[in-house]
């Protein structure tokens, strides 16, 4: 589905945040085989030139994101820095609740999803999967939602696996990127499998043993994630059902 003005060829949305060094980040970007990755503006902040040097260097599209606020005024005041920095009208909004779990304020988000679509942003805004916080994203000018699969940096993979099924037949036609506590990719490829359009993801890359290495293996993972969904799973049975056709067997005498 596309999100926005880009089709990705790649589901794949990687975060920029807190790996060894710039050079692994790179290579663990062109491991990843990723379109589109996702930057702070903290983060960009911090670090400066140099960083933004590594990213024109790859061939990728840069997705801001307001990680690290906590109210509608900080997120669109870091929105319109992002926009003026980065030339996008694209923002990944993050408006949190609590330090603690890292989990959006679902009135802020609202609040501000609404400032900025109608202030000509593309907003992917960072959300939990419940339904109606999902509707009043869209009537705030959303064309697409990020459902948490669990706190942002947990690993846990997808906590609420009956709720986001549900979200993704609700929202049947409404692009769906999980986005936070993927921690491997066999969760990604379950995310994938279950029809989502995409995964974002970063601790689990940043924090593996070897990002690059990892970096590949979401990938693939992914990449085999979405072939299982477009290729149709077959259905769960309660019963067991014989693989094997007993028509035209041998009969064997006593
Ligand atoms: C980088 C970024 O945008 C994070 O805020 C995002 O939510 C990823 O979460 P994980 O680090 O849990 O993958």
């Amino acid at each position: 589905m596309p999100f926005y003005d880009l089709s990705p060829a790649s589901p794949f949305l990687l975060g920029t945040a807190g790996y060894p060094s710039p050079e692994i980040l790179q290579q663990a970007i062109i491991a990843s085989g990723t379109e589109i990755i996702t930057v702070s503006l903290r983060r960009e902040g911090a670090a400066g030139g140099a960083f933004r040097e590594l990213l024109q260097q790859l061939n990728t599209r840069v997705l801001p994101n307001t990680a690290g606020c906590h109210t509608v005024k900080e997120a669109v005041t870091t929105a319109h820095m992002a926009r003026e920095l980065f030339n996008t009208r694209w923002i990944k909004l993050e408006v949190i609740a609590h330090a603690d779990t890292l989990q959006p304020d679902p009135f802020a988000l609202v609040e501000a999803a609404r400032i900025l679509s109608d202030d000509g942003f593309q907003v992917f805004p960072y959300t939990t999967e419940d339904l109606v916080i999902g509707e009043k994203l869209l009537e705030a000018g959303c064309q697409l939602l990020m459902p948490w699969g669990a706190p942002i940096g947990s690993g846990q993979g997808l906590r609420n696996i009956d709720g986001l099924r549900t979200m993704r037949a609700w929202f049947k036609d409404i692009p769906l990127i999980i986005d936070a506590g993927i921690g491997a990719p066999s969760q990604a490829a379950l995310a994938m499998e279950l029809g989502f359009d995409g995964i974002l993801l970063n601790t689990a890359v940043a924090k593996a043993g070897d990002p690059v290495q990892m970096a590949s293996a979401f990938q693939q993972a992914i990449r085999a994630g979405q072939q299982a969904w477009q290729a149709g799973l077959m259905e769960k049975r309660d019963m067991a059902v014989a693989s094997t056709p007993i028509f035209g067997l041998a009969e064997f005498g006593q």
